[in-house]
């Protein structure tokens, strides 16, 4: 038996978009002489649909597009994952469901038996589990037809009661498949790869697990589908990041690929981190139908790397720099800017901001009069660029893009309606330190973040000489602390316990917890990591803590 493995980008809701890639890769798969192509979970509507799942509109479309795709499978058989209404009465009123097509109609429904509802992900608000689970036939070959988190309960501790595929092994499956929609984030590749050896080699059975690639606003697929062979060795793993169409031969219980397979580098965290944003980016504009950017460049590493990875996502061409100089901005703020410019091939504007500030505080005068400048004055600032950067948004039709990053917005450093303002976060899950890092990677063959960005320490130049470690812990020790409390989740005991000094736990913990209004607030932010600001760190908003 022959089978393609399609892995695709899909657009939510976009029915059009999604059946023409649907159908092409059909017809790919047949001019391969394949006998199955299969296709990602909830490929039929995208993924996460969120509550367009409530809608019966949104239903009807996912049904009608299955008896397309169906139409086209009568001499190929087709895997594929859609919203399935549950018409039993009785639970959640839709199942995540696999459907296996084949003489031109659906012959079989797998539904998923585990939901995650952790972190970014929130099925059980729609779907109801699978109670019963069964193998499914084709050419003689019996096929443990799986979803995606059906595979995941084989952590310590285990999250649920049940495991799919103790029923399934029962059956003697020749293969396992999987289709998935397993978000990217870097550190959880080897986490993902490790489930699925262990269950090729638990079941000895060769493994197809299938991706979706392409992002969704803060949610970004890397797409990496991996083939495993009965023992669990890795035989092919599909693009990272693109779309991709593989066949494979499966004979005697051996999975063989169709085509040459170079040998799989592990990959290193801030390359992949560069391509999520990349594709982050350019999926946000091109699924959004927006093609510009606009971004505040302010000489400093966050702004730097914000507007590198605009241009080579989008194409210079279609990223417009913004500099902003106030009195207090330094001479290398204009001058650094500049060189990013001239390294990138951007457009720029130069807008001094300093009458603006004095109109403003001119306007307060009377009203503040008697209280000492402060904060206030330097929000004021932060606020004057956000301004005029949403109108450069309004007036030519672009987006902004907001360059804040996760030690900053987990600390609450920025300015609510200043700096924080923008549609999309594109470094608000990358640290620091991390930042950095990126500078260095997208420097790896020539110079793009001018060297003077990256030596000069980090300052948000709202009043005379100031530094951000005048108010911050330094970035290193800080980002330190930030990962064991918000990756790993640990207290502030336990973080003492690993040997952080106690005051400096304390004081880190207690700024992340008051931020909680800021982030509530802030834009959507690209995911990359196990846990990043948005939907899966869901935190109360008015509430007594730390506890
Ligand atoms: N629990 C709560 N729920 C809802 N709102 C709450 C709140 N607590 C305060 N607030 C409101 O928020 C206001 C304070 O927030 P906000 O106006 O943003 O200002 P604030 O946090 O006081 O100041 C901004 C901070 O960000 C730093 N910054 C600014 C700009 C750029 C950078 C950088 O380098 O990246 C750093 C700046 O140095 C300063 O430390 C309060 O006046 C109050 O109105
Ligand atoms: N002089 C400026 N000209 C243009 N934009 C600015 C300027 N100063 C600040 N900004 C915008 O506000 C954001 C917050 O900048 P700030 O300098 O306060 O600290 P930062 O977070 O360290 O960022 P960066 O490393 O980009 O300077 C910047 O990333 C930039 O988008
Ligand atoms: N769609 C899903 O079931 C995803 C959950 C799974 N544990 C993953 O991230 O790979």
């Amino acid at each position: 038996m022959i089978i393609a493995l399609a892995q695709l980008n899909y657009h939510i809701g976009n029915f059009g978009c999604n059946q023409s890639a649907i159908t092409w890769a059909i017809q790919d798969a047949k001019n391969r002489g394949a006998d199955l192509v299969i296709f990602a979970e909830l490929a039929i509507g995208g993924y996460p649909a969120k509550d367009l799942l409530r809608s019966g509109a949104f239903l009807d479309q996912c049904e009608a597009a299955v008896v397309e795709i169906a139409k086209q499978c009568q001499d190929i058989a087709c895997i594929i994952g859609a919203p399935v209404r549950n018409t039993t009465g009785k639970g959640k009123p839709l199942f995540n469901a696999a459907l296996f097509i084949a003489e031109g109609k659906v012959q079989r429904v797998v539904h998923k038996g585990l939901l995650p509802d952790y972190d970014v992900f929130d099925e059980y608000r729609y779907f109801q589990p699978a109670e019963t689970f069964g193998c499914i036939r084709y050419k003689e070959q019996t096929i443990a037809l799986t979803i995606c988190e059906d595979l995941w309960n084989i952590a310590t501790p285990k999250l649920y009661r049940r495991n799919p595929m103790d029923a399934l092994r029962e059956e003697n499956p020749d293969i396992i498949i999987n289709i998935a929609a397993s978000p990217f984030s870097y550190n959880h590749l080897r986490e993902r790869m490790a489930v699925l050896v262990a269950h090729a080699q638990q079941t000895q059975a060769p493994l197809l697990y299938l991706n979706h690639v392409g992002a969704h606003t803060d949610i970004i697929f890397d797409g990496r589908s991996i083939v495993l062979d009965a023992a669990g060795e890795c035989v092919d793993m599909m693009a990272s990041f693109e779309e991709d169409l593989k066949c494979y031969e499966l004979k005697d219980g051996t999975v063989t690929p169709l085509h040459e397979t170079p040998a799989v580098q592990p990959p290193l965290d801030t390359p992949l981190i560069h391509q999520a944003l990349l594709l982050g980016i350019r999926d946000y504009f091109s699924k959004s139908g927006f093609k510009k950017a606009v971004v505040g460049l302010s000489g400093g590493i966050d702004s730097a790397v914000v507007a590198a990875l605009a241009c080579e996502a989008l194409g210079p061409e279609n990223v417009m720099a913004v500099l902003m100089p106030s009195v207090y901005s330094s001479d290398h703020s204009v001058t650094d800017a500049l060189d990013l410019v001239h390294n990138t091939g951007c457009h720029h504007e130069i807008i001094p901001i300093q009458p603006m500030a004095d109109a403003f505080n001119q306007g307060l005068e009377r009203s503040f009069s008697g209280l000492a400048p402060d904060l206030t004055e330097e929000n004021i600032q932060a606020r004057i660029r956000g301004t005029l950067l949403m109108a450069f948004a309004n007036k030519r039709g672009y987006i902004l893009l907001n360059t804040s990053n996760k030690s900053e917005a987990a600390v609450g450093y920025g300015t609510l309606y200043g700096d924080m303002a923008g549609a999309l976060g594109v470094i608000g899950d990358v640290y620091k330190t991390q930042v950095y890092k990126l500078a260095g990677y997208i420097n790896r063959e020539r110079l793009v973040i001018p060297e003077h960005t990256i030596i000069k320490p980090p300052s948000a130049e709202l009043r005379p000489g100031q530094k951000d470690s005048d108010s911050l812990p330094e970035y290193e020790l800080l980002d330190a602390v930030l990962f064991q409390y918000i990756e790993n989740e640990k207290s502030a005991a336990q973080i003492i316990a690993l040997g952080f000094d106690e005051d400096l736990v304390h004081r880190v913990i207690s700024l992340v917890d008051k931020a909680e209004f800021k982030r509530f607030q802030a834009p959507p932010i690209l995911r990359v990591s196990s846990k990043a600001f948005g939907a899966g760190r869901s935190m109360p908003l008015v509430a007594r803590y730390p506890l």
